[in-house]
């Protein structure tokens, strides 16, 4: 790794523009047999996505990835979404009863679409044993693994058979890895991306560290195919958990998958909680997400989301803001 950077110290440089409305910019994605409207995907934690907020997602064309904290309500889920013609995208972790999950899923002839490997450190065994599981048990899903932060490990889980890789290991906001451990991505996610991103030959997904819709242009710029954002659709109406009243102000829960919130108990604990100022609807949220994007295209000089993948780029380092507040 030569220079460390984040999403902060990056601009990106404009091109002359190709359009006459931002309306013509076309921010759709594919990723494996689906074509998304976006290129991000709302996390997989449980105060960011349940069963309500993936149908609605699947419905509109946006990708999701369920989360895998409540075992037990997998089967049903896909059931259900099958039920509805839409996509099913589902977590698993590596321990030993994922494994028999995998095998029921191909033994009821359940196939996700899309499932993700979700674990803190994927780059091990644990994680390519079971990518391996997977495409032994249901070949036809696409297989998301991680999180890794090396090329390293891009290589060997693509080597394993994953179809893309997630790239991120502590630079979420809820995220204490980096404290905690002294390791990960934290603080340089944007030029791990770009790392990752050079030894992949498969689709990547930045997940964590998205402070700003910019950064989603930032992401698709250093080689991301999908970008998984979890703080930035924290505290919606729709989001999962009470919404609380504070000194007037409403809020809503955020915590990490690897908080005590989470485990119910203080064992290697990795994440926190914070509260979320309520945001409104979800789906204002997206069309916001979408129009900026439109709006980057047209930057890039494009009317695609490709043509943010060649634009130029300057490092300023954490000087963008000016010592302005970001909204
Ligand atoms: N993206 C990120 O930066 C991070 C994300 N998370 C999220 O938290 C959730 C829980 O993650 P995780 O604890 O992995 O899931 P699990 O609790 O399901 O653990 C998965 C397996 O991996 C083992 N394991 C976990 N961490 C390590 C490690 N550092 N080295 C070797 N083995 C390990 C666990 O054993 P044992 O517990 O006995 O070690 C367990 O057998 C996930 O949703 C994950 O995405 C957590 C931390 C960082
Ligand atoms: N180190 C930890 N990382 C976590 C935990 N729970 C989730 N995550 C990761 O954060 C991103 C979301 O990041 P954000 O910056 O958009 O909020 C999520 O997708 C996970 O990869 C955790 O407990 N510890």
């Amino acid at each position: 790794m030569e220079n460390a950077f984040d999403y902060e110290d990056i601009q990106l440089v404009p091109a002359k523009c190709l359009v006459n409305s931002r309306s013509e910019c076309d921010t759709s994605v594919t990723l494996g047999d689906y074509t998304f409207k976006l290129p991000v995907v709302p996390a997989n934690m449980q105060t960011i996505v349940d069963e309500t907020i993936a149908i609605k997602l699947a419905d509109n064309g946006y990708f999701y990835v369920m989360h895998r904290f409540e075992p037990e309500k997998r089967i049903p889920f896909i059931e259900d979404m099958k039920s509805r013609k839409l996509i099913s995208s589902i977590s698993v972790g590596v321990k030993d009863d994922e494994y028999s999950f995998i095998e029921e899923l191909a033994r009821k002839n359940l196939l996700p679409e899309y499932i993700t490997i979700d674990i803190a450190h994927g780059h091990s065994n644990a994680v390519i044993k079971m990518i391996k599981h997977i495409k032994e048990y249901l070949p036809t899903s696409f297989v998301i693994a991680g999180n890794v932060g090396t090329p390293e490990a891009v290589r060997e889980l693509e080597h394993a058979g994953a179809d893309a890789t997630k790239v991120g290991i502590g630079p979420g906001k809820v995220c204490i890895t980096k404290i905690k451990t002294g390791f990960g991505t934290g603080g340089w996610q944007l030029a791990a991306l770009r790392w990752c991103a050079k030894a992949a030959s498969k689709p990547i997904i930045a997940d964590g560290g998205i402070r700003t819709h910019g950064d989603i242009a930032k992401s698709v710029r250093f080689g991301a195919s999908m970008v998984m954002i979890g703080s930035l659709f924290a505290g919606h109406e729709e989001s999962p958990g009470e919404t609380i009243e504070k000194e007037g102000k409403l809020y809503k829960e955020y915590f990490g998958s690897a908080s005590e919130f989470q485990k119910g108990e203080k064992k290697n604990v990795e994440g926190k909680k914070m509260l979320v100022e309520h945001k409104g609807s979800l789906q204002d949220t997206l069309n916001e997400m979408e129009q900026d994007l439109q709006s980057s295209i047209s930057y890039a000089g494009g009317n695609r989301l490709e043509a943010i993948r060649t634009v130029d780029y300057v490092i300023v380092k954490n000087s963008i803001f000016n010592g302005d507040k970001v909204y």
